[in-house]
């Protein structure tokens, strides 16, 4: 799994047996190998742009599936496994664009995103069967492509008696909602807002530095109110779950539209930091309050690079006094490995499960998903 963060690919050698509710998920080894400035460069040149130049594009494709390709083999050739041993590789891929209707407004268009990273590739240069492009089907469905979470995370930890709230903190914050197995309700999933994406923006624009480690910059700033108040009214915010969004909106030419907005000058970059901060532990707490009014018992358990700010974390417990907010660690799961444990998932659902495992999901198409490339 590669995310909006462009920190690494997140590999995961899971051991899965069974599949739908019955599917037992080890994680065998885990790492997130990072990538190399010129990845991210040629990446950047291209994500979340409305105007790029088409020749990147036809070639950044097949070298993303290179790169990600050489990872897996240098994780493999680690960790001492043979290649021949492993089934299958699960490969999200790198999201470059993700336009949903409620994002382009135009209605002739359907709703779209696209990963590249071609499977075939990965398949040649790995010689593992690889599934990739696992979006597509969820769109051709009725969906939006995202959060395609919600599928493992409903196979994996619907809990008897907890209502679960799983929250992933990646560039975009997003969560899966499961009401506990007694409940009447249906889970679903839902993109909240901004993670890590605006706060590591400007740390790369202002800094030159990929984020703000340990949140050193915000703890040092001073939290701008009426900037914050700003950044906080978007539509997008307000509209009803299940919704996905990405970069293509929370991103700086945002935060300068807020800054003008707002008015306010003489924002030290530490204050804008602790604003942003603040931003998106509103937005995540917003949105969770929609889903938990008039329940008890609710936990929630986070995952994703969100998890290493511990002004984050702090300003989203603040906000949520009454609510147990704790690491998805709790129910076993490691949170950086956690969505790429999701895609294999994924993949195992695809080569031995059924679509009527997750008919259980509001909003989710049940579909198994993903493409099969092979190595010769
Ligand atoms: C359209 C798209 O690509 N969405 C992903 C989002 O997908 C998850 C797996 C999902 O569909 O449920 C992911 O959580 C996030 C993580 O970001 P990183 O933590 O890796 O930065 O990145 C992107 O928003």
């Amino acid at each position: 799994m590669s995310g909006t963060s462009l920190d690494g690919l997140d590999i995961a050698l899971c051991h899965i047996q069974g599949s739908g509710v019955d599917t037992k998920l080890n994680i065998l080894h885990f790492e997130t190998l990072p990538y190399e400035e010129q990845f991210r460069t040629y990446i950047r040149k291209i994500f979340a742009k409305t105007a790029i130049n088409q020749q990147d594009l036809c070639g950044i494709n097949p070298y993303v599936a290179i790169t990600h390709s050489n990872l897996v083999n240098q994780a493999l050739a680690k960790w001492g496994v043979n290649p021949l041993d492993v089934d299958l590789i699960a490969s999200h891929g790198q999201t470059v664009y993700h336009a949903p209707q409620i994002l382009t407004k135009d209605y002739n268009l359907p709703n779209s995103t696209l990963q590249i990273g071609d499977g075939d590739h990965i398949a040649v240069h790995t010689k593992i069967i690889t599934l990739s492009d696992f979006r597509q089907k969820h769109i051709a469905a009725g969906g939006e492509g995202a959060p395609l979470a919600a599928y493992g995370d409903f196979l994996l930890f619907t809990d008897m008696n907890e209502t679960r709230i799983l929250l992933n903190i990646g560039g975009i914050s997003n969560f899966t909602f499961l009401p506990n197995q007694n409940s009447a309700l249906q889970g679903f999933a839902t993109d909240l807002g901004p993670g890590n994406t605006m706060m590591n923006q400007y740390m790369f624009e202002h800094f030159d530095l990929e984020m703000d480690v340990n949140a050193e910059k915000a703890l040092s700033g001073k939290i701008n109110d009426r900037l914050l108040f700003h950044l906080l009214q978007e539509d997008f915010l307000d509209l009803a779950f299940p919704k996905t969004t990405g970069p293509e909106l929370f991103n700086l030419s945002y935060l300068q539209k807020k800054l003008e907005e707002a008015n306010v000058d003489k924002l030290s970059h530490e204050d804008i930091m602790a604003t942003l901060n603040m931003f998106s532990a509103k937005a995540i707490v917003q949105g969770i309050r929609k889903v938990t009014a008039g329940l008890e018992n609710i936990a929630v358990y986070v995952s994703g690079g969100g998890i290493h700010n511990p002004l984050l974390m702090q300003n989203i417990s603040a906000e949520l006094p009454d609510v147990k907010v704790a690491s998805i660690d709790e129910i076993e799961m490691n949170p950086d490995a956690k969505e790429a444990c999701l895609f294999a998932l994924l993949a195992n659902e695809a080569v031995a499960g059924n679509p009527d495992h997750v008919s259980g999901l509001k909003d989710s198409p049940a579909v198994c998903m993903g493409k099969v490339s092979f190595p010769y």
